[in-house]
């Protein structure tokens, strides 16, 4: 039985699965309402067409950078996203009046929702959107200082001093008695802690004007004057954290001899508070080792696949085929996301400078990118070819061994003597850290805080705090990995929370993954299959059953030689994940992976999950779509037949059946911070 939701977090539009919906929360009476000004329903009216996928897909109406914009004309999803999409906008419009938001704060909406219809459902066919040129921003620093280490207490020193042995009790009591130096220096006003400097990344002015010396800025090139300036600069603190529960306004107000005056009813509500305090840690506790009963078992599975080299990858790999074509995809969709409008602007030739022309690349401003899930590192060549240079790359993985192994890839490339690639870019710097970016908030990291990561992004967001916010990443990325996020709602959302926090405005969210239309059309097919050899069966046609074979519990099961996902309980009917979150399935793919969980990403609950965070969606392809479109691009065409895809000269294609049929599991997506 797949696993249903886990999540519980209380948040604004929640996934409540008992009327399959996102709805809302208001408090006033402790009961979860719909509220229809961002509610989703997926009702069973609405979704009776999805088991007939329709070759059309949603995308927002909103204007996007012509270099950006891609139009799909194939991308397939179910049509049940229309329906729902639609009811969103509508809602939206209605409710969207001002004083109703500033009545209500759980009601607000982001700043770009509430300026411009939220969604419209087109056939992405029929994208003619105006160019926008989404505008640098000088953003608020929202970098915090690191405490100092700590040192012994007063108090402990004190200890020390009354066991210090040949000094007598008198002298001792005299001591005491004099406020001593150290006394004196506790009793003067507190210096604020000193703040360490902040990085080269953490400094990067996004206005145009400022980009014409922010390579200088770098620490590896950056003048002592010009570092010492940058040291200088103060950072905004980030938003204090305010006391919000009535316990804490509580203990504000407190003054000694208050609680005697508490009344038996005072008392009684206390307790109950601290009973529901005691009761909410508990379940906390609980959720912790359940998720990383999952998390464990996905950390130590990748922890212990071998590293075998590029040779071995590149001749001895049964699958070396697949490989060579999902790192072509990878490649693609960096070569044509990555860059920043300002950079494709120069390459269309309304800027003077291109690589081609000789300008040096340092005069450029270079990307900043963070990769969740880098695993073992072998995307850092791919964002060694980026078109637009890459100033610093950020590895996360919760996979320790793996991290160890991305690094020890990066430093070959660093001793490697040629480090320059094909355009002239010398080598970005990297840095690399264990962590899971599903289950945790990427800010904890020192090098995410210094480039700048916005925690108020999202259903809860406060318009007042989102002015000063904004990350400072331009690309975030997550190849093969995000349906691992969606085990819970809760891992979904810290994940886009994580993602739209670190990303600047107009910066770019890439991912590559398991596409859901695919699953959905197999566990369908499946369900359909059998119901009708149960009818055939009942009709007296065909052969009697054997033992359980149309057993109610069979659930669906598909691959070929080199890989496999089955499903290890029910499944719906239609092929239409509702909950969205928590369905569980086993992947299998010869050498890269054994068998070990995953779950289904939705894509229609993503989708409205994405717009909740202001991610916009400007391309999505399965991978069969992507080779199609691309293949004779005059540079992703010869760079397939330099990673192996096919042979030399337009050669013919070295990605057998049964590899191309693993490789149409997935799909790629981009999506825009707005
Ligand atoms: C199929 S590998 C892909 C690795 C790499 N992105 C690539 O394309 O080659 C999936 C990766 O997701 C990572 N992963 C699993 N759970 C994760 C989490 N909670 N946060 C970040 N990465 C995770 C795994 O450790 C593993 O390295």
């Amino acid at each position: 039985m797949a696993e249903g939701p886990t999540g519980d977090a209380r948040r604004a539009s929640m996934y409540d699965p008992a009327r399959d919906i996102f709805a809302k929360e208001q408090e006033h009476d402790g009961s979860a309402e719909r509220d229809n000004s961002t509610g989703l329903d997926i009702t069973a009216a609405q979704t009776t067409e999805s088991s007939h996928p329709a070759r059309s897909t949603t995308t927002s109406n909103a204007p996007l950078p012509t270099a950006l914009v891609v139009e799909s004309k194939t991308a397939v999803a179910p049509k049940q996203n229309e329906a729902f999409l639609e009811e969103q906008h509508s809602s939206v419009t209605e409710n969207s009046s001002a004083s109703k938001r500033t009545q209500d704060p759980s009601l607000s909406i982001s700043p770009h929702s509430s300026n411009r219809p939220l969604q419209k459902t087109v056939s992405m066919a029929d994208q003619t959107h105006p160019p926008q040129s989404v505008q640098n921003e000088t953003r608020g620093h929202n970098g915090s200082a690191a405490a100092e280490p700590g040192q012994s207490s007063p108090a402990a020193k004190r200890k020390i001093a009354e066991d210090e042995p040949g000094v007598d009790a008198t002298s001792r009591n005299a001591r005491q008695q004099q406020p001593s130096k150290r006394r004196r220096r506790e009793e003067r006003p507190q210096r604020a802690p000193k703040r360490e400097a902040p990085s080269a990344y953490s400094r990067r002015d996004r206005s145009p004007k400022s980009h014409q010396h922010r390579d200088s800025r770098d620490s590896r090139s950056a003048s002592p004057g010009r570092r010492a300036a940058d040291l200088r600069r103060s950072r905004s603190p980030l938003p204090r954290e305010r006391s919000v529960t009535p316990e804490a306004e509580a203990r504000q107000r407190k003054r000694p001899g208050g609680g005697a005056r508490l009344g038996t009813t005072g008392k009684d509500v206390l307790r109950r508070r601290q009973e529901e305090r005691e009761l909410a840690q508990q379940r906390e506790v609980e959720r912790d080792l359940r998720d990383r009963g999952v998390s464990d078992v996905v950390r130590q599975h990748y922890n212990a696949v071998p590293e075998r080299g590029r040779e071995w990858r590149k001749t001895d790999s049964k699958i070396k085929g697949l490989r060579s074509f999902n790192n072509w995809i990878k490649s693609t969709v960096i070569q044509k996301f990555s860059p920043d409008e300002e950079f494709l602007a120069s390459k269309t030739g309304s800027k003077e400078w291109a690589p081609e022309a000789g300008g040096p690349p340092t005069e450029r401003k270079k990307l900043l990118v963070v990769d969740l899930g880098c695993g073992k590192g072998g995307d850092l060549g791919k964002w060694q070819q980026a078109p637009q240079p890459v100033d610093l790359y950020v590895g996360l993985d919760p996979a320790e061994i793996s991290i160890d192994q991305a690094r020890g890839r990066y430093n070959d490339m660093r001793n490697n003597r040629n480090q320059r690639n094909r355009r002239g870019n010398p080598l970005f710097h990297a840095e690399f850290y264990p962590k899971d970016c599903f289950g945790e908030w990427l800010g904890d990291l020192r090098i995410i805080q210094e480039v700048g990561i916005d925690a108020n992004v999202g259903p809860n967001s406060n318009l007042m705090n989102a002015r000063w916010g904004g990350g400072g990443f331009d690309v975030v990325v997550s190849m093969f990995t995000m349906h691992y996020a969606f085990e819970s709602e809760e891992k979904a959302r810290q994940m886009l929370h994580n993602v739209s926090g670190a990303l600047k405005k107009g910066g770019r969210f890439i991912g590559v993954g398991p596409n859901s239309d695919v699953i959905s059309a197999k566990v369908a097919e499946f369900h359909k299959n059998r119901k009708a050899q149960k009818e055939n069966i009942s009709k007296g046609n065909g052969d009697a059953p054997e033992d359980g074979e149309v057993e109610d519990d069979q659930s669906p099961e598909w691959g070929n030689g080199i890989y496999r996902v089955r499903f290890p309980g029910k499944t719906p009917d239609d092929g239409v994940f509702r909950p969205p979150f928590g369905w569980k399935y086993s992947y299998f793919m010869q050498e890269a992976v054994e068998e070990i969980p995953e779950y289904v990403v939705p894509w229609e609950a993503f989708r409205y999950l994405t717009t909740e965070y202001n991610l916009e969606l400007i391309y999505r392809r399965p991978f069969l779509e992507i080779w199609d479109e691309e293949k004779d691009d005059p540079e992703l065409g010869p760079l397939s037949e330099r990673m192996g895809v096919r042979g030399r000269g337009g050669g013919q294609l070295l990605v057998s059946d049964e590899e191309l049929e693993a490789a149409s599991f997935y799909h790629a997506f981009v999506f825009q911070k707005i």
